[in-house]
């Protein structure tokens, strides 16, 4: 659903503390509602802190952050955003269909509402392409399928807001693109929107907008055409790097 502002994410001064280091240090940023940004980065430069931030998980918070309007955490949010960590979180001793099953009760508890979860449930075994193991074990199915069941439990009950960490790791390149173009019609057809981590940044090219991170702080947040322009790089690599040059000299220069 279209927040009236088209900005489903607001951050301004947003900080996180994690043991004694300030893992994120001051970011401003939006996420664009039906939109898909993608959140890139190296190892370690605070991009599974951000989203953690974003649905409400993280402690030690500072700064405004705001999702459709409301506070990062509020309970409202809860069913308004669907979350898929790094780790797929499925029962290995459920099939796919009594996962989903098992979720769906929790997001629509009681008997009148079976058939509604019936229909989410078909709904988000069809947008994975999981139909043919919706029978299966989820610990007999391979790990790209077993991610795929946790991002169907995420689709469940059509979140506005879709947070996924790294959803691509490990997959091999047709799974990829399969997976791409589930977000491209999720964003085009439902308009949610996605913001999806990546470290790998030919990823990039298939986002509508970037928030390219450097050790807890935002290089640049653009799109990917108008971050190749104004850089006068070929890749969003190449851009990427350009602007970690830039950002080293000018620390130098403040030294
Ligand atoms: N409990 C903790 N205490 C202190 N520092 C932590 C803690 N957990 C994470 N960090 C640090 O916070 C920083 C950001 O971690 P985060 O997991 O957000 O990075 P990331 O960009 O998602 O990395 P990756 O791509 O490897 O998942 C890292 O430098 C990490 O060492």
């Amino acid at each position: 659903m279209m927040n009236s502002s088209g900005v489903a994410v607001l951050a301004r001064g947003l900080t996180v503390v994690r043991g004694d280091r300030t893992v994120l240090r001051g970011l401003d940023f939006s996420v664009l509602s039906g939109r898909i940004t993608g959140l890139l980065g190296p190892s370690g430069c605070g991009k599974s802190t951000l989203m953690r931030a974003v649905v409400g998980t993280q402690a030690k918070v500072g700064g405004i952050l705001e999702i459709l309007g409301r506070p990062a955490g509020a309970a409202e949010l809860r069913s308004r955003i669907g979350y898929v960590t790094q780790a797929p979180s499925v029962y290995d001793d459920l099939t796919v269909r009594q996962n989903l099953d098992y979720f769906a009760a929790v997001l629509l508890p009681g008997r009148r509402n079976r058939d509604a979860r019936r229909e989410y449930v078909a709904r988000a075994v069809e947008d994975v392409d999981l139909a043919s193991h919706a029978d299966s074990l989820a610990g007999r199915l391979s790990g790209g399928q077993r991610s795929r069941v946790s991002l169907a439990v995420a689709l469940l009950g059509t979140p506005e807001v879709l947070v996924l960490d790294e959803p691509t790791v490990g997959l091999d390149p047709v799974l990829r693109r399969d997976l791409w173009d589930l977000f491209h019609r999720l964003a085009g057809e439902r308009g949610t929107t996605i913001l999806v981590s990546s470290h790998v940044m030919d990823e990039a090219e298939r986002c509508h907008r970037l928030l390219l991170m450097r050790e807890g702080e935002i290089l640049a947040e653009d799109a990917p055409d108008d971050l190749r322009t104004r850089t006068r790089s070929e890749t969003v690599e190449q851009a990427f790097l350009h602007l970690v040059d830039e950002a080293d000299a000018l620390q130098e220069s403040h030294r």
